[in-house]
């Protein structure tokens, strides 16, 4: 153990990575402290990003009796005024609980979490300020892991006023829910956001300037949510760039590049995001961030100084929660010299649009571009039986099934329980299982697994009906 050091590991910011980090830090033994904002603990990850986007779903998706209509009816509602206090108050509920979860965690693995923003003041030292006068201190590390995220990228000519012009971080901080509103962006964030307001009854215009949204997910899925939120009175205007805002006491003015002017209550920039590095006064540590303020690492979390790691969202893609974690986790052991399994390439994206998108492996345009030959299984939930049950009659699994050796190569899925059901065709794959296995395997009934063996019976009589008609 060094004694020339404060601690053994200094991680800065306690989102999801930073947590993972100093957790396994302190399993192997080591004296570690965290370093993150008192009202920030959890990072924005349990504050103002993952967390609280996906229980205001959960509440969106009660109150407005959302997937109860097709069992009910249309006009189908829990509650029939839904305001955003009924809406916070869940949420607040769960942020608060997930805090208390994060601090009870980090005091029982005995980390040492101070409150005050980070800053470098030598490659192995970091200044602590408090928010209060006189609340500051320094503190040594022999090792440092980078952990800061991300914050909404805000164009400068626009005039942010928390009220009627927001970033997705201040949803949170709405009075009301907004008969009208503009979503600038159409990456995850904004049309996870899109698909709650539309479901609550706003009118919502989406504005990309890319010609199509989502398009690292399944075309045919992203066809399904744009018909879905086309549904809800959700207007999409591809192709086209926000290039102003103007604010009165009524509204808000959208203007857009090609001159169409949208006119809504709020707006919402969901426009990309920026990492948290200027606080860090990284030279003091020979470091330096690209211009979207992110910071290169190798294959072992390593920025270019020796000692010094970073994770999450700070290095850039798939900037993900589950994915900070777990370099997070690998960076510490990288940090101590513990050996650990690398992360699998499989790893499953979920979007929690209404109704929500999950996959995991390959697309269909990308097998196509790589001349990989491949058949496609599809289970629609309105044929299963729990599809009846829990009124999903829009769902659908989709398989893709290498037509060479069987392998599983993709599976995507739109509709109920898409994010936890795609985790059965990410076992299947990551252990390089063939479609036969789905189809050899008894899955309870009438469960949405279910899907999983009308798919892959589906892909299987193709196949077969490949050979039979001479292949
Ligand atoms: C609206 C929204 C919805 C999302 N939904 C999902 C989802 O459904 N699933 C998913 O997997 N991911 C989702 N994400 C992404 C996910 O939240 C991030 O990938 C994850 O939080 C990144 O973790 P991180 O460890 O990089 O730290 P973050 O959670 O970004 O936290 C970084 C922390 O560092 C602190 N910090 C910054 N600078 C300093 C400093 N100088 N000193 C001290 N502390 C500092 C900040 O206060 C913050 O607490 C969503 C993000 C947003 C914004
Ligand atoms: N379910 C999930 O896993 C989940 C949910 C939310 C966020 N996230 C993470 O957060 C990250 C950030 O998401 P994001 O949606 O903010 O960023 P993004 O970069 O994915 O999307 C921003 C979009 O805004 C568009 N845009 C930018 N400026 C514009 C303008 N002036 N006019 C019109 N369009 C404009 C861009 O073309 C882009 O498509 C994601 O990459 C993801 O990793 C994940």
């Amino acid at each position: 153990m060094s004694s020339e050091y404060d601690y053994d590991l200094v991680v800065i910011g306690s989102g999801p990575g930073g947590q993972k980090a100093a957790i396994a830090g302190a399993k192997l033994g080591k004296r570690v402290a965290i370093v993150d904002k008192a009202d920030m603990v959890g990072g924005v990850c349990v504050n103002t990003g993952t967390i609280p986007s996906k229980t205001l779903r959960e509440a969106v998706m009660y109150l407005t009796g959302m997937s109860q209509r097709e069992l009910y009816g249309a006009s189908y509602r829990v509650k029939e005024d839904i305001t955003i206090s009924d809406l916070l108050a869940r949420t607040q509920h769960v942020i608060g609980h997930e805090v208390q979860v994060v601090r009870a965690q980090l005091h029982r693995n005995q980390v040492d979490l101070l409150t005050g923003t980070g800053s470098f003041t030598g490659p192995h030292s970091v200044a602590v300020e408090g928010a209060h006068r006189g609340e500051h201190r320094v503190i040594s590390g022999e090792k440092i892991v980078i952990a800061t995220g991300t914050r909404p990228a805000r164009p400068s000519q626009v005039d942010f006023d928390e009220a009627r012009v927001l970033d997705s971080d201040e949803v949170l901080q709405l009075d009301t829910i907004p008969s009208s509103l503009v979503v600038v962006g159409a990456g995850v964030i904004g049309i996870e956001y899109a698909s709650m307001f539309a479901a609550l009854g706003s009118r919502v215009t989406v504005v990309e300037q890319r010609e199509r949204m989502l398009d690292f997910c399944d075309s045919e899925i992203v066809e399904s949510l744009k018909f879905h939120l086309r549904d809800l009175a959700v207007t999409f205007r591809f192709g086209e760039k926000v290039v102003d805002v103007s604010v009165s006491e009524q509204g808000t003015v959208t203007t857009l590049a090609s001159g169409k002017r949208i006119a809504a209550e709020a707006v919402m920039y969901s426009a990309g995001r920026q990492g948290c590095t200027e606080s860090l006064n990284l030279e003091a540590a020979g470091l330096e961030a690209d211009h979207r303020g992110r910071l290169s690492v190798d294959g072992s979390y390593r920025t270019s100084v020796e000692h010094i790691y970073a994770v999450g969202d700070v290095i850039g893609f798939p900037a993900l929660a589950a994915t900070s974690m777990d370099q997070g986790r690998l960076a510490a052991y990288h940090a101590f010299g513990e050996t650990a399994n690398e992360l699998s390439g499989l790893q499953p994206i979920g979007i929690y649009t209404i109704p929500e998108i999950s996959y995991c492996g390959a697309t269909e345009a990308e097998l196509t571009s790589s001349s990989v030959p491949y058949e496609v299984g599809l289970a629609r939930y309105r044929e299963l039986a729990r599809g009846q049950i829990v009124g999903d009659a829009y769902g659908m699994l989709k398989l893709l099934v290498s037509t060479e050796d069987r392998k599983l190569l993709g599976v995507h899925l739109f509709g109920t329980g898409a994010t936890d059901l795609v985790h059965i065709g990410q076992a299947v794959m990551a252990c390089g299982g063939t479609v036969d296995y789905l189809v050899d395997t008894v899955f309870n009934y009438p469960t949405l697994s279910e899907a999983y063996k009308v798919a892959a019976l589906d892909a299987t009589n193709k196949i077969r009906a490949l050979g039979r008609f001479g292949g």
